[in-house]
């Protein structure tokens, strides 16, 4: 597509346009960062050394290779040379290094969707600046093929002082596009942002969500090649979301267009992306199949948990006393003779096994609720062994990312088919969609401080609830610094089958 003529239109559209913040300054063709921070931007110059696009087979748009990246945040300022001379000559640097990335690699290919999911802090956004040239890596190189076109950080490449109207021209300059190029996606890019009657208005004078769907929709409409979203699936209200996942929906399916998604929704993995990679800690540590991916980001999103206290040795379940012929292999703890009885572990959905058949969480209260009300649900279970363990839930905030709260591990004392119910009051939290994810755990054998993990419910059986205040911002889902006690109550499933159980009798704890 570009070439040198392009690259010199869309240098002519950026020099008529007014000064703006500082973006990317590379979005072309074909582009390699490197290490020592040298970037070529046209094949030419990168046939000049010995980096080169095309090294790259034909159908990757992105590789990745090795690359690291650490922030030097400063902690002692010298106040003057001879304060300067002093640190030196003690080893005081004044700066402390902060590895954001180590060693990450991976291909991107034409076509794909690519997630990228990690919890808050893990790197994901360092990463797609380093992508977008925004950064250069500390060691490492970036090979890009292709228009890209980032939507990173709101506000960037926007002025508050110019109309609607001038904002999309600078954008689209500094996106690299002509006065051409953009006079034809002009009208696609207002229309999709809803904003025809607001052109001509200064952009200041916008309210934050309008802002945010017009960069958006700038973005999403410029005709690149490489789209790079950093937490765009919570821009705007609900319609606008709607039309931003037909959106996705539709560039799916283009084999011509490449996504790179930064999501902490993994509903979104599962459904718009073909591959995918999970950050932890500036390291990738799952890699490739999204829905592997996504449902790991759950799992961790449930670890590290504290160590547990010392739980009581688990009461038999009613009716289910040792020594009962089919319990005794699960009595015995002998996990292996009871698993050689069961399914094969593939038959099992994802987080389930012979060990715990059945894990879910249950809504018992209406799964839309306001701040005033209290939310109840259950986590059933069945598990059969005679050995200490630990329930463990956590309530994921799904616009924001991260788990909002989870009440740490809560000691079983019952095996056999049971719910543990909790409620919540939801006047600790505001408007955001929740998942409750829940997960069963037991000593580390080698580690007795630790625990390790039995089961965990996928994306099935964990619970999605909802958070709705009447005018209130959805989506602003913090917990309220408001301290609350988790209520908990258990009812043995088994009771019915078994006379003269009673579900309820001393059934209540408090956690
Ligand atoms: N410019 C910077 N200078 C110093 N440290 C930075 C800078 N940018 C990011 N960091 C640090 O790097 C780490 C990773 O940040 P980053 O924003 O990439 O994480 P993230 O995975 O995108 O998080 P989130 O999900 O919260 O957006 C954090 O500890 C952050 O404080």
């Amino acid at each position: 597509m570009t070439s040198k003529s392009s690259e010199k239109s869309s240098r002519d559209a950026a020099a008529s346009a007014p000064s703006s913040p500082s973006v990317p300054s590379s979005l072309d063709e074909e582009t390699i960062i490197t290490a020592a921070g040298e970037r070529h931007e046209t094949t030419e110059e990168a046939l000049e050394s010995p980096d080169t696009t095309d090294d790259l087979p034909e159908d990757v748009v992105l590789r990745v290779n090795h690359v690291s990246k650490v922030f030097r945040l400063p902690t002692e300022r010298a106040s003057g040379l001879k304060q300067a001379f002093i640190n030196w000559t003690r080893g005081i640097k004044g700066y402390r290094e902060q590895q954001v990335l180590r060693d990450i690699s991976f291909d991107v290919h034409r076509g794909d969707f690519f997630g990228i999911v990690g919890r808050n802090g893990s790197g994901k956004s360092t990463l797609l600046k380093l992508i977008s040239g925004i950064y250069v890596p500390e060691s490492g190189q970036i090979m890009r093929r292709g228009k890209l076109v980032p939507f990173i950080e709101l506000g960037v490449g926007f002025n508050p002082e110019l109309t609607g109207r001038e904002n999309v021209y600078l954008n689209g300059a500094l996106l690299g596009f002509s006065r051409t190029e953009i006079d034809a996606m002009y009208d696609d890019i207002v229309q999709f942002a809803e904003l025809e009657d607001f052109m001509d208005q200064k952009l200041k004078n916008y309210s934050s969500g309008m802002q945010v769907r017009l960069a958006f929709s700038v973005a999403i409409k410029a005709q690149g090649d490489i789209l790079v979203l950093d937490e765009v699936l919570a821009v705007g209200d609900e319609a606008f979301q709607r039309k931003c996942n037909n959106f996705f929906a539709s560039i799916k399916k283009d084999p011509t267009k490449t996504v790179i998604l930064v999501t902490h929704d993994m509903g979104a993995v599962k459904k718009y992306c073909n591959r995918a990679i999970l950050i932890k800690d500036g390291r990738i540590v799952e890699s490739g199949n999204k829905d592997d991916v996504a449902d790991r980001y759950s799992l961790e999103n449930l670890e590290p948990l504290s160590t547990p206290a010392p739980a009581p040795a688990p009461a038999p379940a009613e009716g289910e006393g040792a020594g009962e012929g089919s319990g005794e292999a699960e009595a015995s703890g002998d996990a292996a003779a009871a698993a050689a009885a069961q399914p094969a572990p593939e038959q099992y959905p994802l987080g389930l096994n012979a060990r715990v058949p059945l894990l879910r969480v249950n809504a018992v209260s209406s799964p839309v609720v306001s701040s005033d009300d209290e939310f109840t649900f259950d986590v059933e279970y069945r598990f059969d062994e005679k050995t200490p363990f630990f329930l463990t839930f956590a309530l994921q905030d799904m616009t924001r990312g991260g788990t909002t709260y989870e009440p740490g591990m809560l000691p079983m004392t019952r095996t056999g088919h049971q719910k543990v119910s909790f409620t919540l009051p939801m006047r600790a939290f505001t408007s955001t969609d929740f998942k409750i994810v829940a997960s069963l755990s037991e000593p580390d054998p080698e580690n007795p401080e630790e625990t390790q993990r039995i089961a965990f419910t996928n994306n099935e059986n964990s619970l999605m609830f909802t958070v709705r205040n009447d005018g209130e911002k959805t989506h602003d889902g913090l917990i309220k610094q408001t301290w609350f006690d988790l209520h908990q109550h258990y009812e043995d499933m088994d009771a019915e089958s078994e006379p003269g159980t009673d579900a309820e009798s001393g059934a209540t704890d408090a956690a």
